[in-house]
């Protein structure tokens, strides 16, 4: 299996002499092609942080990254732009979209940017809208969309350009059950489908119940990881509320 991903004991602190936050205190593990891993974890333990090292919004304190066989944290500053634009996509909790540019538009900037020629655009954006259900919205404006409608374009937009690794923050923070629901199932399709590999942060169980695999991270160390290996999504939702019961968190609220 080809690793997309590697994280190696890395440590990440915040402020300086006499008042230093260790956000991250020697995390590491490994992502291959084609997973979708879920990182949860209570408030303040570190996902956040994790995720803007990963994504080279941040740098590490100390380790290393390597993702599709670059270690980021020697990446010369003027190279981190193309590399994010290249390897990475990414989905907030906000959307994110361009509030003056169609759906369409929205997701064919990011191929547009890379220079993509018109009709493979239009190819690529076709098929992707298909699977994520937007294809009817495609000549809409964010405000004239749904929510859930919104978050799947962002998910388009991230994933039309066939990045190694998407990274997740809270995708389904702002939308309903309902939406939260059809978003994680394009997700499920998207890695089944087309192998996208998807390391989403989430504090919520129903959310992480989609993934393959979990990383529980508490005080910026990994402390439990569970795989979904053959059970039914539902199967694996009870054993990730059994985690967090395990640890004192609320199973409604999760963290
Ligand atoms: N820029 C910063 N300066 C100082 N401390 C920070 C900074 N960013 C994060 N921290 C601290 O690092 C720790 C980890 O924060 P982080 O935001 O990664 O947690 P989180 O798990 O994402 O939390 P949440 O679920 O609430 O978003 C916390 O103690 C936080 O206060």
């Amino acid at each position: 299996m080809q690793n997309i991903l590697q994280v190696d004991h890395i440590e990440k602190y915040f402020g300086n002499k006499g008042n230093i936050t260790k956000a991250l205190n020697d995390i590491s593990f490994k992502v291959d092609k084609g997973e979708f891993v879920g990182i949860m974890g209570p408030s303040g333990s570190g996902k956040t942080t994790l995720l803007n090292c990963i994504s080279t919004i941040d740098t590490v304190t100390t380790g290393h990254i390597t993702i599709n066989g670059k270690d980021i944290t020697t990446l010369k500053r003027r190279n981190l732009e193309k590399f994010r634009r290249d390897e990475l996509g990414f989905i907030f909790q906000d959307f994110n979209l361009l509030d003056t540019l169609t759906a369409y538009e929205n997701i064919a900037l990011a191929l547009s940017i890379q220079g993509e020629k018109p009709s493979k655009i239009q190819s690529n954006l076709q098929e992707i809208a298909e699977k994520l259900e937007i294809s009817s919205v495609l000549d809409k404006f964010p405000y004239e969309m749904s929510g859930g409608q919104e978050q799947r374009v962002a998910s388009a937009r991230a994933i039309v350009a066939n990045p190694s690794l998407v990274l997740a923050d809270e995708p389904t923070g702002a939308l309903d059950s309902k939406s939260s629901r059809l978003l994680l199932e394009s997700f499920e399709k998207l890695n089944k489908e087309l192998s996208t590999t998807i390391l989403m942060v989430t504090h919520d169980a129903f959310t992480a119940s989609y993934s393959n695999r979990i990383l529980f991270i508490k005080d910026g160390k990994i402390f439990n990881e569970l795989i979904k290996g053959n059970d039914s999504r539902k199967a694996f939702f009870n054993r990730i509320i059994e985690v967090i019961t395990l640890l004192g968190g609320d199973a409604n609220d999760v963290f």
